[in-house]
């Protein structure tokens, strides 16, 4: 879908790097996925030589990746190595020649650099929606900097208000049983529970990590983020929540009028 951005500030060195705007030509028609490789290149300026870099997954973070490969084979970065957060993220990085390691190897990451489903004011996110929520929240929690992009669609008043999916990651045994349990959790904000599929079969959709996605929809605020969290990681069968708090450091948003970045 195009949405026409024709008013975003020309001056952003991370729009024109991306190629999208130039001084002779201040004022284009931007797609959504335009600015998020703006909001990608604003984020990868924050790389230097040397660092170990989480790669999130996504359509925002695979403008990341794909600047980060870029940047080493010009020769503008060196000594870079990634730690991708999915199956999907791994074969790019691989693909645009990003030497890639692991957690095992690199307990400690410099920067993390990934999309969201949302952000709130407070900077706390729902992550997940591209399925790869757990070997996210792996990475992005151990890195001394989490950079969150986003084009300005992922801002919310509170999390879960988007009305779109909250994911949980839930073992496959009695998946059933386990989304009766979180629908239960959370009925007083109206959740509908939905085992998340794939294909005109519907197949279940499984996760890098052989999991099923539980995804909660809401029609109510879930109240406090923290008890909510330690309610879902309580349930037995449940692996892991897409909700990410207190974890994002900064977060580059691009929107209409150009380039907002909020730090902690
Ligand atoms: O959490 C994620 C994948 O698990 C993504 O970062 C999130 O879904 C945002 O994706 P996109 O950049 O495609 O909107």
């Amino acid at each position: 879908m195009a949405i026409p951005y024709p008013h975003f500030i020309a001056s952003e060195k991370a729009a024109m790097e991306a190629g999208l705007l130039s001084p002779s030509q201040p004022s284009i028609i931007l797609t959504q996925d335009d600015l998020k490789k703006i909001a990608a290149y604003k984020a990868v300026e924050y790389v230097k030589s040397g660092m170990v870099i989480g790669l999130g997954t996504g359509s925002t973070a695979k403008h990341a990746v794909a600047r980060i490969g870029e940047l080493l084979r010009q020769g503008k970065l060196k000594d870079i190595v990634g730690i991708p957060t999915s199956k999907m993220t791994h074969e790019q990085a691989l693909s645009v020649g990003i030497p890639l390691s692991d957690l095992d190897s690199h307990p400690v990451i410099d920067i993390a650099i990934d999309g969201a489903d949302e952000v709130d004011p407070y900077l706390n996110l729902v992550k997940g929606r591209g399925g790869s929520l757990l070997r996210e929240k792996m990475v992005e929690g151990v890195c001394k900097k989490f950079l969150v992009i986003v084009d300005e669609s992922k801002l919310v008043n509170y999390i879960g208000d988007s009305g779109l999916a909250m994911p949980v990651e839930v073992i496959q045994f009695c998946w059933k049983f386990t989304a009766s349990k979180l629908q239960k959790l959370f009925e007083e904000s109206g959740c509908e529970a939905k085992l998340r599929t794939f294909g005109e079969k519907k197949e279940p959709f499984v996760t890098d990590n052989g999991n099923y996605i539980i995804d909660l929809y809401f029609k109510e605020s879930i109240g406090d983020l923290k008890v909510a969290s330690d309610s879902i990681l309580n349930l037995a069968g449940v692996v892991e929540h897409g909700i990410f708090l207190d974890m994002a450091t900064t977060v580059i948003i691009a929107g209409e009028l150009g380039l907002t970045v909020k730090n902690k």
